[in-house]
């Protein structure tokens, strides 16, 4: 790629961006020890720089900070009331008093390669995670084609992935009736650097990755528990005889009562049984959590000392039933989006802790199958697109309720760490990976198409009123650079 580098972080752009570094991260965390490329170009040929702020987000609380980089590393957080000035072999990043937090990591993110590239793919998933400010995208098994559940399809992932990424990816495998109870398939696939596994007990909407009962997750969690990795659980557990969506198909209440609290009020209640039924004690990630209703059972089980971690979506975070047009399929996800009290009462579980991490969930698939003219409800596909908004759509919310930058990047990024246990990712501390995201948190995020990265410019995000804009994302100490579109 031939676009110009600009290596100032007072050049300050905001329309259209583009991440043009052709970076080639390739980061599959695997404990026996995974390929690691590092990036060919960056915005500072330097890798040795430092990053100035009044407000860098560090453990020991937010501070006014010269983070030091030095090959991909932090090596050195230092508080400092001034920017440090630049020196010939040492430049300085100074971004006076924007916030720089740890890199996002979203735990959550259907990428569709292959397979399903048309929906999305590596290289546009990863450029908007980049210009979001996400710096480790964990991708899902599913929604892909071949499902990431055997060696075979991993390999394939592996290898449609290969040269594609723009920040650090690892991925979950998934955990499906056929391979749980076959636990060498498990183990190649911890083997080959998978994360952790996701199971569904739901029908997933994609007929090659089908749900798991009770009994399959927890032949899977017999082997897990060996390995102490996660299981992440799309809880929603429909009776075998619901009835068929009733209702005009347009209508967002009558989709909001075809997939009812109880469903997922059931599968987490089998969820923290089987948490409570095995030694060790397995680590169970309840994904997206909509229904505030289980945050009681979920605080007195992690009182109880389970290893039960909970995320929830931006979109529940943001959006409500109420305020959702009928037709709007834009907004349709499973389990649905509830209603403004429900919404409220997710932020308190935010607070309070009981909710871990927010990540996307982003499910886009291509503009047709949301069905945008018809208002389809019942036969749109379920997913909704915003890995690249999820961030700051948190921080625009959350300042209107109290929320710190401290607990941002909890959500966002310390907890997102421990629980897909990346090492030295999550924190602006020495020794840790220089993933840093450059936020203004008073600026509007530019939500124009133009800016959108992902390949399909369709999302609830879009043309939205929010607040803090991404100005500079570091994945690893290279600056992922976001320039106009008149500049490509
Ligand atoms: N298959 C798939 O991406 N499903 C996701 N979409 C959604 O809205 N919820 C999901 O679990
Ligand atoms: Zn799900
Ligand atoms: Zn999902």
């Amino acid at each position: 790629m031939s676009q110009p580098l600009v290596a100032s972080s007072q050049l300050h752009i905001r329309m259209a961006l583009l991440v043009i570094c052709a970076a080639y991260v390739f980061y599959r965390l695997n404990k026996a020890g995974g390929q690691e490329r590092l990036p060919e170009c960056g915005l500072l040929g330097a890798t040795k720089f430092v990053v100035y702020s009044k407000n860098v987000v560090t453990p020991k609380g937010v501070q006014a900070a010269a983070v030091s980089i030095m090959n991909g590393k932090i090596t050195q957080v230092k508080p400092a009331k001034k920017a440090p000035r630049s020196k010939r072999r040492m430049m300085v990043l100074d971004y006076g008093d924007k916030a720089i937090l740890p890199g996002g990591i979203d735990l959550h993110a259907h990428l569709n390669e292959p397979g399903r590239a048309d929906w999305e793919g590596f290289v546009t998933g990863t450029q908007a995670a980049a210009a979001g400010g996400i710096t480790t995208v964990v991708d899902m098994p599913l929604n892909s084609f071949p499902t990431t559940t055997t060696l075979e399809a991993f390999d394939m992932k592996l290898e449609a992935a290969d040269g594609k990424l723009y920040v650090d990816t690892a991925f979950w495998a998934g955990l499906v009736p056929e391979n749980a109870g076959n636990h060498s398939v498990l183990e190649a696939l911890l083997a080959k650097g998978a994360v952790g596994f996701k199971a569904f007990m739901s029908p997933s909407g994609i007929n090659d990755f089908p749900n798991s009962n009770k009994t399959v997750l927890r032949q899977g969690l017999e082997y897990l528990v060996k390995n102490d990795v996660p299981l992440m659980v799309h809880a929603e557990d429909p009776p075998l005889d619901a009835p068929a969506p009733e209702g005009d198909p347009r209508s967002y209440l009558a989709y909001m009562s075809s997939r009812p609290r109880e469903w997922e009020k059931r599968a987490i209640k089998q969820l923290i049984e089987l948490a409570e039924e095995l030694q060790p004690a397995p680590r169970i990630h309840i994904a997206h959590l909509s229904d505030a209703d289980n945050l009681p059972i979920l605080a007195e089980a992690k009182a109880r000392g389970l290893q039960i971690t909970v995320e929830t979506c931006p979109h529940y975070l943001m959006f409500a039933a109420e305020e959702i047009p009928d037709g709007s399929t834009l907004f349709k996800c499973a389990p649905p989006i509830r209603e403004a009290e429900n919404r409220e009462r997710l932020w308190a579980g935010l607070e309070e802790g009981v909710i871990d991490v927010v990540s996307s969930d982003h499910s886009p698939s291509t503009p047709e199958l949301k069905l945008l003219e018809e208002g389809d409800f019942q036969k749109a596909w379920g997913g909704i697109s915003g890995l690249q908004m999820g961030l700051s759509a948190t921080w625009s919310e959350g300042v209107k309720r109290n929320a710190t930058l401290e607990k941002l990047a909890q959500w966002w990024s310390t907890l997102p760490a421990q629980i897909a246990q990346l090492p030295e990712k999550g924190l602006i501390k020495k020794g840790y990976d220089a993933d840093l995201v450059v936020l203004d948190l008073e600026e509007p995020v530019d939500t124009s198409e133009e800016a959108y990265r992902h390949k399909h410019k369709v999302s609830p995000y879009l043309g939205l009123e929010m607040y803090g804009q991404v100005h500079a994302t570091f994945v690893r100490g290279y600056q992922m650079l976001v320039v106009p579109a008149e500049n490509w």
